[in-house]
């Protein structure tokens, strides 16, 4: 069992504060140690798990005794109705030092110019059905934490009425401290692309890495720290769904994210009782603070199926075909917050990962098309398979329902030069991902305003040209 915590009483092992305790080896008073890389993980995606940072902490045969073991208190986190049926029941027990109830009351904080929403209509926001492209973010010069660095950029439909889904990006350069968040809105899922993120948890640490994503289920209080300074990504956040892992189908029962490669944290604490620690809650959208005296990182045992989760892109085993033509994105779903229509998904989480093309007789990339669902793409690294060109890690494209695109101009003249000369070939260490959705989007203004957008971006189809000829006949000239 990991255990590491931060004795307020200079007690325990006798260090006058500080300690980490990682897989059973003491580590002492060294800041380097603030963000250990070895954490210990939980296995499983949707799994009932415990976890106790020390031993007897979790009641036996009840989740609500009159007293609780070693003097804690009970507190239940709902991700589900109570009455939602058990399938889909989420929730989880904490067991902690002061519950989350014991902080003065929340006050708004100033809301900035490059906001966060959770509810789109033509007041905040506009539509538009032209493709749209930024370049990545610059970071910020100012120091900006997680909360501060964080900007819609679209979205549809409203938290108030728990549907929809947002879309963020963050560049930060700050770590959280004494701070921590919390979404009432909705569940977050955070792709890193540039710097690592530290995040503590009420169930425990992670540490997630470009390549890796993150799901922080509504309501989990977590702080941010940035091991590497400067830091940049993207994050989806949806309203009344949860994130699941897609069907199989025809597949079988393996292939795609396979569960066991999804880590929940392990329990750990902080015992300050003497800090001002401030929660930032987003509640509608809008942002509001709340002081307390004490750590909301005081879990020291929880059990349960609603918990934060990370998993390794790299894992992801994908599927695809054999002999010719280029199947459809969603054959690379990694996760899918569904709607109540089977099949129609709020917002899935598509990869698309270095992989084997192994179609004859195909035009390979990504085909020309127009989609009923909306599509929001992010480059993690690498250069993405329909773009030879503009498309930068840490940038996005949004083509919006029925928006046409495909391959840039470069891209159809290479896959056509190739033609079928060297059989299989194998999409290099890029990773590109997208976040389709069945509602329509609202693009946020500054988004829309911002010097990274690129006015340009319909010119990388403007040089496709005709190779109509009616005495060709699907030969290549
Ligand atoms: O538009 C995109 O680049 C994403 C995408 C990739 C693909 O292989 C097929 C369809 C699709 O929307
Ligand atoms: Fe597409």
């Amino acid at each position: 069992m990991s255990i590491a915590g931060r004795d307020s009483d200079g007690g325990g092992d006798g260090n006058n504060g500080l300690y980490f305790r990682e897989a059973g080896e003491l580590i002492t008073g060294n800041p380097s140690q603030k963000w250990p890389q070895n954490i210990e993980y939980l296995s499983g995606f949707g799994s009932h798990f415990s976890s106790e940072a020390i031993p007897g902490a979790l009641p036996e045969g009840q989740n609500s005794p009159l007293v609780c073991p070693f003097g804690l208190y009970a507190e239940q986190l709902s991700g589900t109705a109570f009455t939602t049926p058990r399938s889909l029941n989420k929730r989880s027990w904490l067991y902690r030092i002061r519950p989350s109830v014991t902080h003065e009351p929340f006050q708004p904080r100033k809301p900035r110019h490059e906001s966060i929403l959770s509810e789109f209509n033509p007041e905040n926001c506009s539509s538009t059905p032209n493709q749209l492209r930024w370049k990545p973010a610059d970071f910020p010069e100012s120091p900006t934490d997680f909360i501060d660095g964080l900007y819609t950029m679209c979205g549809a439909g409203s938290s108030f009425l728990r549907h929809g889904f947002a879309i963020h990006m963050y560049a930060s350069n700050k770590s959280m401290e004494n701070c921590a968040f919390c979404n009432a809105d909705g569940d977050f899922l955070i792709v890193p692309q540039s710097g690592r993120l530290f995040i503590t948890t009420e169930c425990g640490r992670l540490q997630v890495s470009p390549g890796e994503i993150i799901v922080v289920p509504q309501g989990f209080r977590f702080s941010v720290g940035l091991p590497d300074g400067p830091s940049r990504g993207y994050v989806a956040e949806v309203f009344g769904s949860h994130f699941e892992l897609p069907n199989l189908g025809l597949i079988g029962s393996n292939g795609l994210a396979s569960p066991r490669d999804f880590c929940a944290p392990t329990a750990w604490y902080e015992n300050d009782d003497h800090l001002g620690y401030t929660i930032v809650q987003k509640f509608g959208g809008d942002l509001f603070t709340a002081k307390q005296n004490f750590s909301p990182f005081n879990v020291v045992a929880w059990h349960g199926n609603y918990v934060p989760y990370k998993y390794d892109l790299s894992k992801f085993c994908p599927f695809n075909t054999v002999l010719f033509d280029h199947g459809d994105p969603s054959i690379n779903t990694v996760l899918t917050a569904p709607t109540d229509k089977p099949g129609v998904a709020l917002l899935d989480f598509v990869i698309f990962p270095p992989r084997w093309v192994a179609a004859e007789h195909t035009f390979c990339p990504p085909y020309y098309h127009r989609n009923c669902m909306s599509e929001f793409m992010g480059l993690i690294h690498g250069v993405y398979e329909a773009k030879a060109e503009g498309f930068f890690p840490g940038g996005a494209t949004i083509h919006a329902c029925m928006t046409p695109h495909g391959p840039d101009s470069k891209t159809y003249e290479k896959a056509i030069d190739r033609g079928e000369k060297s059989g299989p070939y194998r999409i290099k260490e890029a990773l590109a991902f997208m976040f389709e959705s069945s509602l329509l989007p609202r693009i946020c203004p500054w988004a829309l305003e911002s010097p990274s957008r690129d006015p340009d971006y319909y010119q990388c189809w403007i040089g496709l040209k005709s190779h109509f000829s009616p005495e060709r006949c699907g030969k290549l000239v």
